[in-house]
């Protein structure tokens, strides 16, 4: 395909989305449609409608308008790339651009430029102050794609090597000791020896940097109360911890299994039923449901789903969250709040909350971790008995 039918088809996508379905459903429902795309193409046309998504606000005023094909004109611009030189109109390429079209744009508020909803701005600057339209500019752009070296199967050189032997280029990350960022090959990672032999699992650094804080030591008993597909009970069992992994949705954890037994590891599966079973533990840990703020650079469409009421949904569900952690823990135990989120309402302000609810309670460590370290953004605090 060629660059201009490349965007044609990310508008085509980005036309599909924006009338309600969901963006990963769009490309495989367009993929499907396309068999004859290689998978270059496909991977182009997916970096230009996840480029977009990032920039989904100012990408519109720039274009003059909340259409697949006015976003890539707005996109475009913003990237400094003259539309007309893809809008060709030729073979598969856009049409030519309309004169109404190369006057639209137009000056972007400071919420349009840094591509966050109006209401969620405030929330940032009294988070991030004087970083905040730093941060925000990070979350415009691609994530680093990191690995996590599970230590049970090899040390750092040794899972360089081995990906390597696939193409896979790498090099440390400063945020965790277990950090690899991918610099060449990402998409081949899963089919990867090193991948397939459990030498290492995608994982954002700033993730993998959280559990590392927390200085698991081995044998510590681990309940990763809110385990979803196991990212971080994973992490947690590398170091040694005997994991029950639980969640309100078991469903989540079916891969959980599978991960254990490719990393060499051992996870029990609580389901909320049977979670009165596991008796207490040393360490309750909840990766609470948030905004998923500190990760918009890899799911951006959850920045334009979010609205007050959903936030304020995911406050009243974090608090709930944390008001079960308690009966769980052991009387000299400790309980860790984590979200991926790096808004104040989110985590010190619920971390507030509890300690007020449940007197008794002390942070004993607190990290916050942004974007502008390499990796996503991510709170956690531990919080012991005094
Ligand atoms: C941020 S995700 C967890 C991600 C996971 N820890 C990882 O590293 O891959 C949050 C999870 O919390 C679960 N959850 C939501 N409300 C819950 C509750 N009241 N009790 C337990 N889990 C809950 C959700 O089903 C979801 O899987």
């Amino acid at each position: 395909m060629t660059p201009g039918a490349r965007v044609a088809a990310a508008i085509d996508i980005l036309d599909i989305h924006l009338s309600g379905t969901p963006a990963e459903q769009a490309l495989t429902g367009w993929a499907r449609g396309h068999r004859f795309a290689g998978s270059k193409d496909r991977a182009a046309i997916r970096d230009h409608v996840f480029d977009a998504l990032r920039r989904l606000r100012s990408s519109a005023g720039l274009g003059g308008g909340m259409t697949g094909r006015a976003v890539m004109i707005g996109l475009l611009r913003g990237q400094g790339i003259d539309p007309d030189t893809l809008f060709t109109g030729v073979g598969h390429a856009p049409a030519v651009l309309a004169d109404q079209e190369r006057v639209s744009g137009g000056d972007l508020s400071r919420a349009a430029r840094l591509d966050c909803p109006d209401w969620m701005l405030p929330h940032f600057d009294q988070s991030l102050g004087d970083r905040s339209d730093d941060v925000l500019e990070a979350l415009r752009h691609r994530a680093p794609v990191f690995l996590r070296v599970n230590s049970a199967r090899a040390n750092l050189d040794q899972a360089q090597s081995q990906l390597a032997e696939d193409g896979i280029v790498t090099r440390p990350h400063p945020l965790a000791s277990t950090a690899l960022e991918v610099l060449e090959n990402h998409r081949n990672i899963n089919s990867s020896r090193a991948f397939l032999d459990g030498l290492v699992e995608l994982q954002d650094a700033a993730s993998q940097a959280v559990v590392e804080a927390l200085q698991i030591a081995p044998g510590l008993r681990v309940l990763d109360f809110c385990a979803g597909g196991g990212g971080k009970a994973l992490a947690l069992a590398a170091l040694g911890a005997e994991v029950v992994a639980h969640d309100i949705s078991p469903a989540r954890m079916k891969d959980i299994p599978a991960r254990a037994k490719r990393a060499g590891c051992q996870i029990q599966i609580a389901t909320p039923d049977r979670l009165g079973d596991f008796g207490t533990f040393d360490l309750v840990f909840a990766d609470a449901p948030c905004s998923g703020s500190g990760s918009w650079r890899r799911a951006p469409q959850g920045k334009w789903l979010m609205t007050r009421e959903r936030f304020a949904g995911l406050l009243d569900t974090q608090q709930t969250v944390l008001s079960q952690l308690p009966t769980q823990t052991a009387p000299d135990g400790a309980i860790a709040y984590a979200t991926c989120s790096l808004l104040d309402a989110e985590n010190r302000a619920q971390v507030n909350w509890f300690i007020a609810e449940q007197s008794g309670f002390a942070i004993d460590l607190e990290a916050q971790f942004s974007p502008l370290d390499g990796g996503d953004g991510f709170y956690v605090a531990r919080l012991k008995r005094m």
